[in-house]
């Protein structure tokens, strides 16, 4: 049984939490907000959900887990959200706006929200906290991300979280210490951050580079290239980062390595095992209302913002071309024949040598 952690001079825990979304994600920080001892309501968008809850409290988006009766389930916005002193925002990333737009109509005013996915809009290339900043203006934000299959935390495995908003010295009445009390637990224990954009960049790449893994497990490259797929990777997150403004020590956090080295190298998570499917020469479907493989949805918008930066980022590159319908072969004998150059990333753009192999540089 987990229990909280708390000392007499912690921030003020939020007591009723509305998470909007009950996906695999909503539904396992539905019962980290439990164990911590909150209120929960979690919002379901389909009918199925619902109706296999009231049957017999599971959720075929997340198998094998039974919802103690203390989470209130309900199909109806108005309700998840009355009385709601913190709401969570678990849809994936391309429905977040219309989400948080429906929310705003409903919601008491300065009641803060936390974004929990992962992604770029596709249409105007915004980060979340963007898209919510315009959709729902004024209200206070934070950012929840990290390494964290949902599967894991719904077990109660340990897991480490890093929570952002923005705001100077973690004070009581800063929201990421707020909402770190609200989660705590001897078994979820959630990190600070102000640095927004650099943990929001963090868990939008890491994706992509996650589906370029289980590419080269596909191919079976081995070991080496997985590694350099994982280091190259965060190589380019962090430039991305760095130009929108991030700190690039955000990304040796949790939100950035840690998100990157766990996406990276495990069949649990559905952007690996979409590109595994693909480096064995299958063509895994994305299906509308299935799980989502965030980083087969953003693939094109993350390479699209680093475009507008100037930011090169060919691994991010070829998994786009990749998803575009390019050869696999053609792709990696692109990546591995590139201008050589030097590695540090405060040096990476002095300096590229043609590559003996490449008839292009
Ligand atoms: N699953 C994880 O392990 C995990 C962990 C951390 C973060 N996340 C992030 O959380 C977000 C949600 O992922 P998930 O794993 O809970 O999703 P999921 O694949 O388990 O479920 C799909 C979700 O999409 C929702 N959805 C589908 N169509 C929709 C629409 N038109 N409007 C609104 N919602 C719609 C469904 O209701 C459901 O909540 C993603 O950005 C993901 O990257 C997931
Ligand atoms: O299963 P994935 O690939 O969507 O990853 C889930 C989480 O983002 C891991 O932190």
């Amino acid at each position: 049984m987990s229990t909280r952690a708390s000392d007499d001079h912690s921030p003020a825990a939020f007591g009723r939490i509305a998470i909007i979304g009950a996906g695999a994600w909503g539904t396992a920080l539905a019962l980290a907000a439990l164990r911590a001892g909150r209120q929960v309501v979690l919002w379901a968008r389909e009918a199925a959900v619902l109706e296999s809850v009231a049957r017999d409290r599971t959720n075929p988006f997340m198998a094998g887990i039974t919802l103690p009766p203390a989470v209130a389930v309900t199909g109806a916005l108005e309700q998840a959200l009355a009385g709601a002193d913190l709401v969570l925002l678990t849809t994936p990333s391309q429905h977040l706006r219309a989400m948080a737009g429906q929310c705003e109509g409903l919601l008491a005013p300065g009641v803060p929200v936390v974004i929990c996915a992962k992604g770029v809009e596709a249409e105007t290339g915004l980060l979340m906290s963007e898209v919510v900043a315009a959709a729902m203006p004024g209200r206070p934000q934070a950012v929840l991300s990290g390494p964290t299959f949902a599967a894991e935390v719904a077990r109660d495995l340990p897991t480490a979280v890093t929570v952002a908003a923005a705001g100077g010295t973690f004070d009581s009445s800063h929201l990421a210490a707020r909402v770190a009390v609200t989660f705590a637990t001897t078994r979820f224990r959630p990190y600070l951050a102000d640095d927004v954009i650099g943990v929001e960049i963090g868990g939008a790449v890491k994706n992509v580079i996650a589906i370029a893994c289980g590419i080269a497990q596909g191919r079976a490259l081995g070991s080496n290239a997985r590694a350099t797929l994982i280091t190259r990777g965060l190589a380019e997150l962090t430039r991305l980062a760095v130009a929108l403004g991030a700190r690039a020590d955000t990304l040796s956090g949790l939100a950035g390595v840690g998100d990157l080295v766990l996406t990276c190298s495990s069949e649990q998570s559905r952007n690996f095992s979409y590109g595994k499917a693909l480096g064995e020469g299958r063509n895994p479907r994305l299906d509308e209302g299935g799980p989502v493989v965030e980083g087969a949805v953003n693939a094109a918008s993350v390479v699209a913002l680093a475009g507008r930066l100037g930011i090169d980022m060919p691994i991010c590159e070829a998994v786009d071309s990749v998803l575009r319908g390019a050869s696999l072969d053609r792709v990696m004998m692109g990546l591995m024949t590139s201008g050589l150059r030097p590695e540090p990333l405060a040096a990476e753009d002095q300096v590229r040598i043609p590559h003996p192999a490449s008839r292009e540089d």
